[in-house]
């Protein structure tokens, strides 16, 4: 069994538990009261010309990867700082078992912050996506592996039809090609393998050219300073998703900052190199 396999198995039983205890019905009636979801794609920069790298800035306490990430006392106050920093989007980790999260994180970075929230977790049945919305959170994950294509178009509508977006992971070119049929906007490519945890940076630079100009591309996992972010802006990305690097730093919003502008100068970089080319091309073409 993979890893992915294994953590899904966890999400399964734990779903079984919380349906018992709040019906459907009830999470419709806390969605009826809830303001509308907010707009993750305008966020991301979706409604507008690619002028930087958008953060979307995770609490993480911990991964079966790196075991405990870090101490997080306050989810708020962290939610908090992110967004001081200019984070465009908080993705909050609402698995139990094996990355310590809970809905209550989501409940409280919800009241926090004023900016779209992800709720991460292994989407594996439309339940959650009722949950997600119920509890606030503007954005769902859908993990292109752990789905078939009939679910993973019907929780693509789902999450839509509740006003929300869905980030939809990818790790291979077979699952981009999936993702891009579903007809998802907002499309990850997770460069940690889910199956082995492997982390290998060079899969973004591999998959972001195959994803359709008209969807936002997230570049997701192994972020560990500016030079990454400047290495995934340069292959395209619109958005780095971060949790170890931001957990574990004494200031966190500072890091985001940081982030931001070395991915706005990447782009202005590539963009001054294309006219470059460009200028010469039709000096040639002309002489
Ligand atoms: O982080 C893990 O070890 C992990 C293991 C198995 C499934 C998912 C996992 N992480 C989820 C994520 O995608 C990351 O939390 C997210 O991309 C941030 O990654 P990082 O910046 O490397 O903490």
């Amino acid at each position: 069994m993979s890893v992915l396999d294994d953590i899904i198995a966890g999400v399964r039983e734990d779903l079984e538990a919380r349906k018992l205890k709040v019906s459907l019905a009830q999470l419709q009636d806390l969605i009826a009261a809830r303001d509308p979801a907010l707009d993750a794609w305008a966020a991301l920069g979706g409604d507008s010309p690619r002028a930087g790298v958008k953060v979307i800035a995770e609490v993480k306490r911990r991964s079966p990867s790196k075991g405990a990430l870090a101490e997080i006392a306050d989810p708020a106050r962290l939610a908090g700082k992110y967004a001081d920093g200019g984070a465009a989007v908080i993705s909050v980790l609402t698995e139990e078992r094996r990355f310590g999260g809970s809905l209550a994180d989501l409940d409280a970075v919800r009241a926090a912050v004023g900016i779209p929230v992800l709720r991460k977790d292994f989407t594996c049945d439309p339940y959650q996506i009722w949950e997600a919305r119920a509890h606030g959170a503007d954005l769902i994950l859908l993990i292109v592996a752990a789905l078939g294509d009939a679910e993973l178009a019907e929780y693509l509508a789902l999450a839509h039809e509740l006003g929300m977006n869905a980030l939809v992971e990818t790790h291979t070119s077979e699952e981009v090609q999936r993702a891009v049929a579903a007809g998802a906007r907002i499309i990850g490519v997770n460069v940690r393998n889910l199956k082995t945890l492997d982390v290998d940076r060079s899969v973004f630079g591999s998959l972001a050219g195959l994803i359709p100009a008209e969807a936002l591309v997230v570049a997701e996992s192994g972020v560990r300073d500016a030079d990454d972010v400047r290495a995934y802006a340069g292959h395209g990305a619109n958005a780095v998703l971060v949790g170890e690097a931001l957990v574990s730093h004494a200031t966190p919003g500072e890091r985001i900052a940081e982030f931001g502008s070395a991915g706005a100068a990447a782009i202005s970089a590539a963009a001054i190199s294309a006219e470059a080319t460009a200028t010469a091309d039709s000096g040639r073409a002309l002489s």
